[in-house]
Formats: C-alpha cells, structure tokens, sequence
C-alpha cells in the first residue's frame, strides 16, 4: 500500500530498526525493489533522483505509484535531493509521498527558508518532508563538497532546524559521502555526533551515502571488465550501530548500480551472440533484488510490514 514517508520512519525509529531507500531509474530496478520488498515482508522507500525523474519521465513515476499502490507492504514513492521548490511540486504532482528539499549547501537560514516554503506546501496535500543539515563529503547532487568544506551536522544547530523548518526526518552529515569512493579503508562515522544528535532530534533521522562497495561486488565488476578504482563502502557494523542510536532511512544507490552493471556484463561476456535485452536485463534485475534484500536484512527491517 502506498503510504507516506514519515508513516513508515516513525515507526522504524520507534522500534530501532531502518528502512532501505532505493534509487530506481527504470522498470527492471523498481520491481526489484518491491519484489524484495514483498518477498521479506519489508517496509521501503522507493527513491527516483530529479536525474531519474528526467530519464523515465512518467513511465517511472505512473509505475513507482502505482506499483507502490498494489503492493502488500507499505511503500513511500520519494523524492531524492530534491533541489527546488519546484521540483518539489513536480514529485506532488506525480503522486509522490515523500519529498527530501536539499538546501544543506546554502546558509543556514536560506536552508531554513527554503525547506518551510516545501513543507508548507507537502503537509497541504498530505505528503511527508526531509530535510538535509551538514554537508556530505564528496559529490553532492549539484555541488562538489571537498573535505575541509564537509560540515558534519552540528546537534544543537539540528535541533533549531527541525523546530523552525516542520520538516518530518532529518538527513544528517556524519562522515559518509555518495558513491563509491567514501575514503580510504573503512570510513570514520562520528556515531558520538549522532547520539547527540538524536537525543536533541526526535524525528526519524536519514543516512545517505550509506552503500557498503562489498570488495566481493567490486571484485565481481572488475572481473566482468567493469573498471573501478580504490572503492569503499560503509561498513555494516556502522550501519547497525548508526539504526541503533536513531537512523531510520538508510539510502542505497551505488552498490545498486554496481550489481546490475556486473551482471549485464557478465552475461554479454558468456553470451556475445545474445541481443534479447531480456536475457541481460532480467540476471541484472534478480542481482539488485538480492542485494536489496540483503540490505533490508542488515538494517532489521525485514518482517516489519
Ligand atoms: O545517498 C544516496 C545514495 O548513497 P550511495 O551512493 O552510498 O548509495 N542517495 O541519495
Ligand atoms: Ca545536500
Ligand atoms: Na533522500
Ligand atoms: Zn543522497
């Protein structure tokens, strides 16, 4: 069923468990993430990026909510780094019931401002809002933030926010960055930092950047051809220990991209005469399934529909 946001984080901060927050780009990614979804009896998010929204246009989001709809466990369609209001009023318009606005790169009070006018507008029509403080390091969505700039979220600044904003759940800054690159060997997460965070936050809190680069997917994509550089993830430990102390979203994107990837050209490498997408993108699909599912293992949130 489909329902909104802050219905399925509320209830995963209140009982210490996290919800995965998947990206899709296409038909093949989405029913993955439901398929999974249903099959382990999970609540999720389904995330489309304003870059996802351009590449499948209403095919993806007419299927995102409708699918989302159908399906037996309940299903938030999400905005990812929206980055405008008026991005924000596209993804209401398609059905969507969770929105992110991304101002954590401007000041605090343009931020501020900017995530009001979005959450006045969201509560209007129902829908549930998050909101970003602190900068990730790395690539963010529309700027570079290299690492003197990272500004981890700072708690007390936290708590000002989410009373001055309404927003719903609070993306914060704790040390990882998106992609596949998140630092040499396994990235420092200021759990401390969070801890103080969430007990000045009530609110459902959200981790991006948060895929794990397993070395054995890296592995799988090099070996298929895939060329990749020193890739790290976060490591699962931190993962259960951040749900621990109140993440309840949890954003998975690159690893992913990285299982479909492999697979497509492992299967085109077996098979050069073969030109039925089907044949390559179906093997790619079931591998997004599986990490998906393997996700919603780690952060407990399977059985919870
Ligand atoms: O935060 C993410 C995804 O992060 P990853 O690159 O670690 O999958 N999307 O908003
Ligand atoms: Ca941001
Ligand atoms: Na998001
Ligand atoms: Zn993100």
């Amino acid at each position: 069923m489909l329902v909104t946001g802050l219905e399925i984080l509320k209830k995963a901060r209140a009982e210490g468990y996290g919800v995965g927050a998947f990206n899709v780009n296409n038909m093949e990614f989405l029913q993955a993430v439901l398929e999974a979804a249903e099959e382990a009896r999970s609540p999720v998010m389904v995330a489309l990026s304003e870059g996802a929204m351009k590449y499948g246009g209403r095919a993806l989001t007419l299927l995102a909510v409708e699918l989302a709809k159908e399906a037996r466990v309940p299903v938030a369609v999400h905005l990812d780094h929206g980055s405008s209001y008026e991005s924000v009023l596209k993804a209401l318009r398609a059905g969507f019931t969770s929105v992110m606005i991304d101002k954590s790169h401007e000041d605090f009070a343009t931020n501020v401002r900017e995530t009001r006018r979005v959450v006045e507008a969201a509560h209007a029509v129902g829908v549930t809002v998050e909101a970003e403080l602190g900068r990730l390091a790395g690539i963010e969505e529309h700027v570079a933030v290299d690492e003197k700039d990272a500004l981890l979220t700072n708690p007390e600044e936290a708590k000002r926010f989410m009373e001055e904003t309404g927003a719903d759940y609070l993306a914060v800054a704790i040390g990882t960055s998106h992609g596949a690159y998140k630092g040499k060997g396994r990235p420092f997460i200021d759990h401390p930092r969070l801890e103080r965070i969430a007990a000045l936050v009530p609110a459902p809190l959200v981790l991006h950047g948060a895929s794990a680069v397993p070395p054995e997917l890296v592995e799988r994509f090099r070996a298929a051809g895939g060329e990749i550089g020193e890739a790290t993830g976060i490591h699962p430990e931190d993962i259960k220990k951040a749900i621990a102390l109140g993440i309840a979203k949890i954003n998975t994107d690159t690893d992913l991209r990285l299982a479909f990837t492999a697979l497509i050209r492992e299967t085109l490498n077996k098979a050069p005469k073969e030109f039925d997408p089907r044949k390559y993108l179906g093997p790619a699909r079931e591998a997004v399934k599986e990490v998906v599912k393997s996700r919603m293992e780690l952060f407990g949130s399977v059985g919870k529909a």
